[in-house]
């Protein structure tokens, strides 16, 4: 069977990584690519940055891979997000054996709530001194990361997980988030802790092992998974899966890199690793295993691109990989 995967590469580093992302996934099963556009570049051309087409793409498709958007980047992933019905982001944090890391001892899953919080979108202008965000959390979307987080640690390699939150403050949001998740864990038997997200940020730096799986509100998500990109050797390496009920949508955790872009020398484990969560979500377990290894094994021995200390470029990285298949 051929499987059909939407790929929308978006700008800057993200043209540069989601085609070899692509060369890594044919390398393993049989695949055709439906090309969609997304991002800066389109809305500059159309005065939309995210076409009605590529989100009906996103929204019918089982599996769709995305590279980065700029400065339309909201305008485009949010929507994306919410094509694939995706009400938990995955973003795993991982040390590397070969990578140069603050800490390489750390293994991390954070389990980012991908629908509300402050990404609400009810944001107003109300005089020229006042604005206001209103900032939205349900019952219904904390229980359902909830049952999410306590499938996912369900197996032998977590003992339960730990909510972060910011309850003392939003005793109202955060606190009907912490309220939720901890009834659903103890409902399912599944341990679970908790921690105030500014006391987890200096915590995970000194020690990440204290933490293994971490279940946060949207924005604490965001924050506290690039702090985590901090603690394991950059952005380049973090990968995400945002899944839904039927479907997903699979991203690197970084932006379009501005600063680098064009020169292709972005470093493409990010993106290649968020296709090897796609091949597992797939059904292709084998094969997401394998590319897993691989990147692991280029990460260890080299080429490595230049954020990680080496001087290869992005195409020579995946070679490299490819190779290791
Ligand atoms: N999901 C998305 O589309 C997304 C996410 C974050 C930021 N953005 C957008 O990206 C643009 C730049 O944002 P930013 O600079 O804050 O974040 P960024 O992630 O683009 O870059 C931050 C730093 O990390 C480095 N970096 C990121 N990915 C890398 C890679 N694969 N290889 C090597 N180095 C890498 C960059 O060179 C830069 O120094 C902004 O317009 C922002 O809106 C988009
Ligand atoms: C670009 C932005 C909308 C996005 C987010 O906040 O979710 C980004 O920071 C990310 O982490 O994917």
């Amino acid at each position: 069977m051929t499987e059909e995967i939407v790929v929308i590469p978006g700008d800057g580093i993200g043209k540069e990584v989601i085609p070899e992302a692509k060369r890594v996934v044919e390398s393993v099963i049989d695949v055709t690519f439906i090309e969609a556009d997304a991002g800066d570049a389109v809305k500059e051309e159309t005065g939309t940055a995210l076409p009605q087409e590529t989100y009906d793409l996103a929204a019918s498709a089982d599996a769709t891979l995305f590279g980065a958007a700029g400065e339309t980047a909201a305008d485009v992933i949010l929507p994306l997000r919410d094509a694939v019905g995706s009400f938990v982001n995955i973003r795993p944090a991982k040390a590397y054996p070969g990578v140069d890391a603050l800490r390489p001892e750390t293994d991390l899953v954070f389990l980012r709530e991908n629908t509300e919080g402050v990404y609400s979108g009810h944001e107003d202008r109300l005089s020229d001194d006042l604005s206001t965000l209103t900032r939205v959390v349900t019952t219904s979307a904390s229980e359902a990361l909830a049952a999410f987080a306590c499938d996912y640690v369900s197996g032998e390699e977590h003992d339960g997980f730990t909510i972060a939150h910011k309850a003392n403050v939003m005793r109202e949001t955060d606190g009907r988030f912490r309220d939720a998740v901890v009834s659903v864990a103890k409902e399912n038997d599944v341990p679970v802790d908790e921690v105030l997200m500014d006391a987890f940020a200096t915590r995970v730096c000194l020690d990440p092992t204290q933490f293994d799986v971490i279940v946060c509100p949207n924005l604490a998500g965001d924050v506290l998974s690039d702090l985590a990109a901090g603690l394991v050797g950059g952005l380049g390496l973090l990968p995400s899966a945002n899944v839904g009920t039927d479907r997903a949508l699979f991203e690197p955790v970084h932006g379009t890199a501005p600063d680098i872009a064009g020169n292709g020398i972005a470093n493409p484990t990010a993106t290649i690793l968020s296709a090897a969560m796609m091949l597992e979500y797939l059904g292709y377990e084998t094969e997401s295993n394998a590319v897993n290894d691989a990147v692991e094994a280029v990460l260890s021995d080299g080429p490595r691109t230049g954020d990680l200390g080496g001087n290869a470029t992005t195409t020579e990285m995946t070679d490299a990989i490819i190779n290791h298949l």
